[in-house]
């Protein structure tokens, strides 16, 4: 696989404690594209940590393999670290130094240029607080100065662990924003949350675990899909669906209501019933969403028998939100 910047192949880790084995990462086959922010989605416990730390070579995996620009970690990693900027654990900083004073002493300690600390605090969008300590700053400020601490040796990966964990929502639109500027500016950030919208708003591509399995994988747009349904409210309903089914939709009755399976604009459904003298009450698209994908992936894995659903592919269009459920 040509430009991937992240590849596991196989990935496995177990931990063994009295009360017997557990599997936290399981057989993981992670393909992450060069450029643009992916999403690495999970609930609590999916073992988004257990992979990223082992990517760092901060704890060693059970099986498989690791490839980072293409080279195999651990035992390339202090050929590919120069290049990884990662937030993974909440750093240290001096609590009386000013969040300048901190990056500079950091910039220098690597011998980077002050300058690097400028562009880093613009970035972050630290640039009019980097003179206050850092023990006055807010959580998400915190947060954003970890980041600018990654952003000063220039990497050509970031790897952030849930970084808008624990923040408010103003810190957690601000984390966002810098998130998507970085991918913009053609940074390969690999993003991991628990966080559906997160993921939907800041991502390019994602991977979906459950259980240590990769569930699915795939470019967002596709992880999602286009809307997939309408909700239509019309006054003969079973003649409206029976006119429907003859046009070839696939269409389900609730409560007077119909929800409609199509790929199209809603135009087509329009003229479909007009044509029959039937005439909109209403039409209402029905967005697939990542929650409902996610949800339908992960109710098989929470039962402990997760399906290796497309692993390294996009999702397959059966996987969409299907609108006649809600
Ligand atoms: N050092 C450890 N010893 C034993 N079990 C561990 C250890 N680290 C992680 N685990 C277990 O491995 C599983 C995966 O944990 P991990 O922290 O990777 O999940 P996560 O997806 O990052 O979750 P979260 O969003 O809560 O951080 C969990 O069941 C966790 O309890």
């Amino acid at each position: 696989m040509d430009g991937m910047v992240i590849e596991t192949r196989g990935l496995q880790k177990s931990f063994t404690s009295r009360k017997g084995k557990r599997v936290a990462v399981r057989d993981l086959d992670l393909a992450v594209p060069a450029g643009g922010v992916h999403g690495f989605l999970g609930p609590n416990g999916s073992g988004k940590t257990t992979t990223i730390r082992m990517l760092l070579g901060l704890s060693r995996a059970s099986a498989g393999s690791m490839l980072l620009f293409g080279r195999e970690v651990p035992k390339h990693l202090p050929q590919v670290l120069p290049r990884i900027g990662a937030v993974v654990e909440s750093p240290k900083f001096a609590p009386t130094f000013t969040g300048r004073q901190n990056l500079l002493l950091l910039a220098r300690s690597i011998g980077a240029p002050d300058s690097a600390v400028d562009e880093a605090l613009e970035t972050v969008s630290l640039d009019g607080r980097d003179d206050d300590r850092f023990r006055s700053y807010s959580l998400g400020m915190k947060q954003r100065l970890a980041i600018a601490a990654t952003l000063i040796k220039k990497p050509d990966l970031l790897i952030l662990d849930e970084p808008t964990n624990g923040l408010d929502p103003a810190g957690i639109r601000e984390i966002r924003e810098t998130i998507r500027d970085l991918g913009a500016r053609g940074v390969t950030v690999l993003l991991s949350s628990h966080i559906l919208a997160e993921v939907q708003q800041v991502c390019d591509s994602a991977t979906i675990i459950g259980h240590g399995r990769m569930l699915a994988s795939g470019k967002v747009e596709d992880l999602i899909g286009t809307s997939s349904s309408y909700r239509v409210a019309v006054a003969e309903p079973d003649r409206a669906e029976a006119v429907l089914v003859d046009a070839g939709y696939v269409v389900e009755q609730r409560d007077r209501l119909l929800w409609v399976q199509s790929e199209e604009d809603s135009s087509a459904i329009t003229r479909v019933l007009a044509e029959a003298g039937l005439y909109l009450g209403e039409l209402v698209p029905q967005h697939a969403d990542l929650e409902s994908v996610f949800l339908q992936l992960t109710e098989d894995s929470t039962l402990g028998h997760g399906p290796d659903v497309g692993a390294g592919e996009a999702l397959p269009g059966s996987h969409r939100g299907d609108g006649g459920t809600r």
